[in-house]
């Protein structure tokens, strides 16, 4: 679950403040996918980096799973982030050095140390992940020697490691033509059921927005609700 209450966000602007999210208020069930749609600069991925308490908020409650994420210190933010956070940025920011299947297993190295038990759970679920996003075959390749849309799926599988509760996606097809755009949105929806996450997807594009389970728009830091 991910659950914004009443959300203002604010950012500097010479003498006064520009409010990026003026009082947002939105929840996403687990196991469910939100499009989050709006013109440039209307406050998508202030909403994005809130939900993902990469920014605190002026005011208003974050809630992830059942966790208060207004109330936490940056490094409680930061623990929470690797254990319950799944996060997919725009462009796959992929280790050029290691394989598909390396870049899911230095996802484990950067929380506190696993144990060999836990080793092994991490490379069974890289496995499964690989798996899921149709990269089975791929696990040993370089992020060159992959299309645009299989590291855009590299990317995906790596979020999804820890077994997040959230999982917030930030235009995941710009850079895909439509049918692997397409293709990228089924898997976020099927992942994000199989999973239960509960999810957050940007897209600019309004073609995606019916096979998701709800649609907002903003403007001007603004929700207005689109469908659901
Ligand atoms: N770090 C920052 N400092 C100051 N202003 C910012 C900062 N980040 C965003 N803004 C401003 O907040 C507003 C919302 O920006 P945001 O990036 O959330 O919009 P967006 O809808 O994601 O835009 P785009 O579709 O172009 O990526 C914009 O007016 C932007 O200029």
């Amino acid at each position: 679950m991910i659950a914004l209450d009443n959300v203002t966000l604010t950012f500097p602007d010479g003498a006064g403040r520009l409010t990026a999210l003026d009082r947002v208020s939105l929840t996403a069930a687990p196991g469910t996918v939100t499009g989050i749609t709006g013109p440039s600069g209307s406050g998508k991925s202030s909403l994005l980096a809130v939900a993902a308490t990469l920014i605190r908020p002026d005011s208003g409650g974050v809630r992830i799973g059942d966790v208060d994420a207004s109330t936490l210190s940056r490094s409680e933010s930061a623990a929470l982030r690797r254990s319950s956070i799944g996060i997919v940025f725009q462009q796959p920011n992929l280790l050029p050095s290691l394989t598909a299947r390396e870049q899911l297993l230095v996802m484990n190295e950067l929380g506190e140390r696993g144990s060999r038990g836990r080793r092994r759970d991490v490379s069974d679920r890289a496995d499964e992940l690989l798996d899921a996003v149709g990269l089975a075959e791929h696990r040993a390749k370089r992020p060159h020697q992959l299309s645009g849309g299989q590291r855009q799926r590299v990317n995906i599988a790596r979020a999804l490691l820890n077994g997040p509760s959230a999982l917030l996606v930030d235009e995941p097809t710009s850079a895909l033509d439509q049918e692997r755009g397409a293709a990228i949105i089924e898997l976020v929806l099927r992942l994000s059921k199989e999973l239960a996450t509960a999810t957050l997807l940007v897209t600019h594009d309004l073609t995606h927005l019916p096979s998701l389970h709800s649609s907002v728009q903003l403007v001007d830091g603004r929700l207005a609700q689109l469908q659901s």
